[in-house]
């Protein structure tokens, strides 16, 4: 018999309101900083009102659905965002991102938004767009796509696809094959079940010729039945380790034939005859502004992973009571008192306004790229912006997904045994904050075209964020002029260090690189990684307190400021104490040790702003889905009514009959009762 009224919530509660009392900056303030600006933190709130009360996006059912069922119900959010984007309203392709991240699942007309639009808009002339109907018929819903590009055997290195498109000029066709069923594309998302069309890059072959990678928009099922065209082969790649909303494809062609026009032409050209002309000498450079578009909006989702799993984690430490009683305390003490559970949740929690504030850096360069686009396409200095987009746009998202996914664990596992369970809000890990550091580019890989260009840097830096590079002193021979402990707060100190770091790793790989032997003239990856890894820090935090005294936060409340400069000292020594290794050549074993102290000074301060600063994130409980990390607190409440009502093998009618579980009558209650047949105790034959 339930008994709602026996389960106690006001410890958990009052533990947990106590907290947010001990923070000292107001809420509203920061959680405008963290969404940038009032309109946007508003704009979030609205959308995630529009979803609360559909009955498509009824969360608390996914947990029980098998792959087959959680695909179908995926549908039914798939229409419902297509109405509320389209039909309800006309949202911009920002506002939409954000939609589809409230909405909490891989939808499969995600690529559609994400990846097929934005390339038929950039890449495409204004005919195929205007005349051939392409942008209309995208916006009106009739064409849904999605974006092929990996093939089974290929992935990163783009010049191994094997997909061809051969030009056939009786015809005016391309025919595009799949040589080996090996080289079929896959893992697209959308591609498997849902999509009409598909963006799709094959190697262009003319005349014999071939020009390399490029994209075509190929229909690939049937817009009345459904069904997928002739000379084709299409299906759902099957399990994985979460997305199972996502019909992610495989998909082959056999000698498939498309109209020459369906190759997007606004970059390339290919006329009747199959003269292939370029329209812009930038064509190759421009191919990859999707791409880099895409790690933009990558480098958001992962800091908002990463505020969430830090969400559940901060309040559930602060209200979970563990250990023996201490100094004639009557209850135990708050997790959140731990240092093992405050270095497992506050350096993450350190780093998301500086991860922040570079994805703001980022997005204005690529607005600025693309202004720049319009106006001067031919210009040094835009091709100089678009290695830089390129490069930083590589590193952040490396190091933005790895961080987030990295915390996301951390999080998790230092909640205990509740992290596990799906009722604390976790099982969002397995989907993008896993995938997020494989797709759009690979980490290691991405890592080493950041590192490409500081090496390159080194010999004439055409980057604000790399001038440190071109200063005089090798950083081998320098130390770190910190003279006192007094000093440890002073950002130029902490910048100085960081610097000399970076640069030391960049010269390194470059070093290396020079070596003779059969690896000369390419960066070795373990010091790719390295010296990227070590940039992007020091560009954190720099931009960090860029933005700090830029128009946006001077004004900011002292309060809040302060917060935030205790955030950014946490994240300096963070950075420091994870990498000693790399640091010790500058640092006297005195610094280290200043170091520590700040760092474990800072743990407490840190810890008593912890709760609000989760509240400034602005997550809304119905979205969390957590019993553990609601916004309330009375998280044994919620765990027993979400196991009480939810779990379908607790409910009367559905997972139980007359109090006993479905299926036990015909199975184990005939063991129990002997049926059966005898249990022998003879020994094993072997
Ligand atoms: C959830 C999910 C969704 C996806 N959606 C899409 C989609 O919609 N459309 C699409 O086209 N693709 C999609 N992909 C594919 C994704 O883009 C590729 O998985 C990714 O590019 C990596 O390629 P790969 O899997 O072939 O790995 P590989 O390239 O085979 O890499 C395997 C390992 O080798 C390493 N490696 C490879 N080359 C190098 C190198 N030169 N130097 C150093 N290390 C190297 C990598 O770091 C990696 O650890 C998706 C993948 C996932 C997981």
């Amino acid at each position: 018999m339930a008994n709602k009224q026996a389960m106690s919530t006001t410890q958990t509660v009052n533990d947990l309101e106590d907290a947010r009392s001990k923070a000292s900056f107001p809420l509203d303030e920061m959680s405008i900083v963290y969404a940038r600006t009032q309109g946007v933190r508003d704009e979030r709130r609205w959308l995630v009102s529009l979803l609360k009360d559909d009955p498509a996006f009824d969360r608390r059912k996914r947990h029980f659905m098998s792959r087959t069922e959680r695909f179908r119900s995926a549908y039914d959010e798939a229409m419902a965002y297509m109405r509320i984007t389209r039909v309800e309203n006309e949202m911009e392709k920002q506002t939409r991102d954000m939609l589809r991240i409230y909405i909490d699942s891989y939808i499969p007309v995600w690529l559609n938004d994400s990846m097929c639009i934005p390339t038929v808009m950039a890449q495409s002339s204004t005919y195929q767009l205007e005349t051939m109907g392409w942008e209309a018929n995208f916006k009106a819903g009739r064409w849904l796509g999605c974006y092929c590009q990996t093939e089974m055997r290929h992935g990163s290195n783009l010049s191994g696809l094997q997909t061809t498109a051969t030009f056939d000029q009786t015809t005016d066709e391309f025919v595009v094959h799949t040589p080996d069923p090996a080289d079929a594309k896959y893992w697209c998302g959308g591609l498997g079940k849902t999509a009409t069309h598909a963006i799709v890059q094959t190697k262009l072959i003319i005349h014999g010729k071939d020009h390399g990678l490029h994209p075509f928009l190929i229909q690939i099922r049937d817009l009345k039945t459904h069904k997928v065209l002739p000379n084709l082969e299409i299906h759902d790649i099957g399990p994985k380790l979460g997305s199972e909303s996502m019909d992610n494809g495989y998909m082959r062609f056999y000698h498939f034939r498309t109209p020459r026009m369906t190759l997007l032409m606004k970059n390339v050209e290919v006329s009747r005859e199959g003269v292939y002309t370029y329209l812009n000498p930038a064509a190759k450079v421009l191919a990859r502004g999707t791409m880099s578009l895409v790690r933009v909006f990558l480098v958001d989702l992962a800091i908002h992973n990463m505020s969430r799993a830090l969400t559940l984690a901060i309040r559930y430490s602060n209200l979970r009571r563990q250990g023996s009683t201490r100094n004639g305390a009557s209850l135990e003490p708050r997790i959140a008192e731990y240092k093992s559970i405050q270095l497992r949740t506050l350096p993450y929690l350190s780093q998301v306004f500086p991860l922040l504030f570079a994805s703001f850096y980022l997005r204005d360069l690529y607005n600025h790229q693309q202004e720049q686009l319009k106006a001067d396409p031919f210009s040094k200095d835009t091709g100089d912006r678009l290695a830089e987009l390129h490069a930083w746009s590589s590193g952040l998202k490396a190091y933005a997904t790895q961080t987030s996914l990295e915390a996301c664990n951390h999080c998790k596992e230092s909640t205990g045994g509740i992290g596990y369970h799906k009722f604390a809000g976790f099982s969002f890990i397995s989907s993008h904050p896993s995938a997020g550091v494989i797709i759009e580019g690979e980490n290691w890989v991405l890592y080493g075209e950041t590192c490409k260009y500081l090496v390159r840097s080194l010999k004439q830096s055409k980057s604000k964020a790399t001038a440190y590079l071109q200063k005089t002193s090798t950083a081998a021979s320098a130390s770190w002029a910190l003279k006192t402990a007094h000093g440890i707060r002073d950002e130029r100190l902490q910048n100085a260090l960081l610097e000399m770091r970076a640069k030391h790793l960049v010269e390194m790989a470059l070093k290396r690189s020079q070596k003779p032997g059969p690896q000369q003239g390419s960066i070795d990856h373990e010091d790719a990684y390295n010296a990227s890894r070590a940039h992007m820090q020091l560009f954190l935090l720099a931009n960090f307190s860029e933005r700090m005294s830029g128009p946006e936060l001077k004004s900011l409340s002292a309060p809040t400021r302060e917060v935030l400069f205790l955030l950014r000292d946490l994240f300096f020594a963070t950075c420091v104490l994870t990498n000693l290794g790399e640091l010790y050549p500058f640092m006297s074993s005195e610094q280290v040790e200043w170091v520590r102290e700040l760092r474990d000074d800072l743990l407490p301060r840190v810890g008593q702003e912890a709760v609000r600063l989760v509240d400034a994130f602005d997550f809304d409980d119905w979205y969390l889905d957590s019993a553990i990390g609601n916004s309330k607190g009375n998280v044994y409440e919620q765990m027993y009514d979400m196991m009480r009502f939810d779990e379908p093998l607790n409910v009367e009618g559905v997972g139980m009959q007359d109090g006993v579980v479905k299926g036990w009558h015909e199975t184990l209650q005939k063991v129990v009762e002997g049926k059966l047949g005898s249990f022998s105790d003879r020994k094993s034959k072997l």
